[in-house]
């Protein structure tokens, strides 16, 4: 089980800096998330530790040795991507033990740890199938299976649940935790859905533009956020953000309030009207306007009864407000 350490890693694609001058450290053992919008560098940070692209500045170490400029094929990584690309012709079996097969490995320790893997990951009923005769799950449980057997020092996940539908993804993504959690093995995934993040990371990494916006566990990056960007992306529905003089009454130049933390009160601190109201079963949204045009989310419980046009306030525990200053920062006594 390895630790990866980054320093200073910058890759440039023409005039662009994909990824800035990264310092970042990939805890032995743990489950760390890569997580941002489309195009911020996380794919190629993730790359870029597999050795699939060339860094141009900086250090990575994997156990305490330098491996920038090492192939990847002796990084001792296994990456898992999106599209499985299993090779069609061959069964289970023989996707499985493929680049056992090609290390020259002994026929017995390719069915061992065949074996081995196919039982952890459920595939032993299907070994002798073929990748069209299996469902999009159990081809990803092939494709994480075939990474397995090879006894990586770390999994790199990228996007690797994107092409299925949420109630498989939302069952893969409790596979590939139990599974990580069970071999103590040290993962990085890379998403762009922040409630995958939330849900599968020790440690999440936050990026923007090419840079690091925050680290830390799921909690403390929900809890405290470091600046708007973060508060924004993290959390869904997603934080309420007010200027002018509700942010001045705080002393804040925009406060941030999560949806879950508005209560519907009699006479509160914010007060507007009800444009829409979502039933989602387990619980409502309402929309409110504020006079002044901003709108609020707030997160109720299901038997909430308001309708569209009328007045609503609400109250908000200070405790819970985020404060932020003009440049976008988090105050720290939040
Ligand atoms: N091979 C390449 N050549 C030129 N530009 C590239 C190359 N790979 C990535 N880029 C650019 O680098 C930036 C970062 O890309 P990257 O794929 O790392 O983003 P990402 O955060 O993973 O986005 P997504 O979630 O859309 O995959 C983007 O602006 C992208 O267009």
């Amino acid at each position: 089980m390895s630790a990866i350490i980054l320093e200073g890693v910058s890759k440039r694609f023409g005039d662009h800096l994909a990824t800035d001058n990264i310092d970042l450290v990939i805890p032995n053992g743990r489950f760390t998330v890569f997580v941002g919008p489309s195009g911020c560098g996380k794919t190629t940070l993730l790359r870029l530790i597999a050795g699939l692209e060339d860094i141009d500045e900086g250090r990575l170490l994997i156990d305490d040795v330098d491996m920038a400029r090492t192939a990847p094929a002796a990084r001792g990584l296994a990456m898992v991507f999106q599209s499985y690309a299993l090779y069609p012709h061959m069964t289970v079996r023989d996707n499985l033990g493929f680049a056992l097969k090609v290390a020259h490995a002994p026929k017995t320790e390719i069915a061992d740890r065949v074996g081995t893997v196919a039982k952890m990951l459920d595939l032993d009923r299907l070994l002798d199938r073929k990748p069209a005769a299996l469902s999009g799950g159990q081809r990803q449980r092939v494709a994480i299976g075939r990474a397995l057997v090879r006894q990586p020092r770390a999994f790199l996940f990228d996007e690797p649940l994107s092409n299925l539908d949420a109630a498989l993804r939302g069952q893969m993504r409790f596979e590939i935790r139990r599974l990580q959690q069970e071999l103590g093995i040290t993962a990085v995934y890379v998403t762009h859905d922040q409630a995958e993040a939330m849900t599968m990371a020790d440690q999440i990494v936050v990026f923007r533009n090419g840079r690091i916006e925050q680290v830390g566990t799921p909690l403390d990056i929900y809890r405290r956020p470091a600046n708007l960007f973060v508060a924004g992306f993290i959390g869904s529905p997603r934080m309420n953000f007010l200027i002018g003089p509700p942010a001045a009454a705080h002393g804040a130049a925009t406060i941030g309030i999560r949806p879950e933390h508005l209560k519907i009160a009699d006479s509160g601190m914010l007060e507007g009207v009800v444009r829409t109201v979502e039933h989602l079963g387990n619980e409502a949204l309402i929309h409110a306007e504020l006079p002044d045009g901003p709108m609020l989310t707030a997160r109720c419980s299901e038997d909430v009864s308001t309708h569209p046009g009328e007045a609503i306030s609400f109250s908000v525990d200070p405790a819970s407000i985020h404060r932020f200053d003009d440049d976008g920062r988090a105050r720290a006594t939040n």
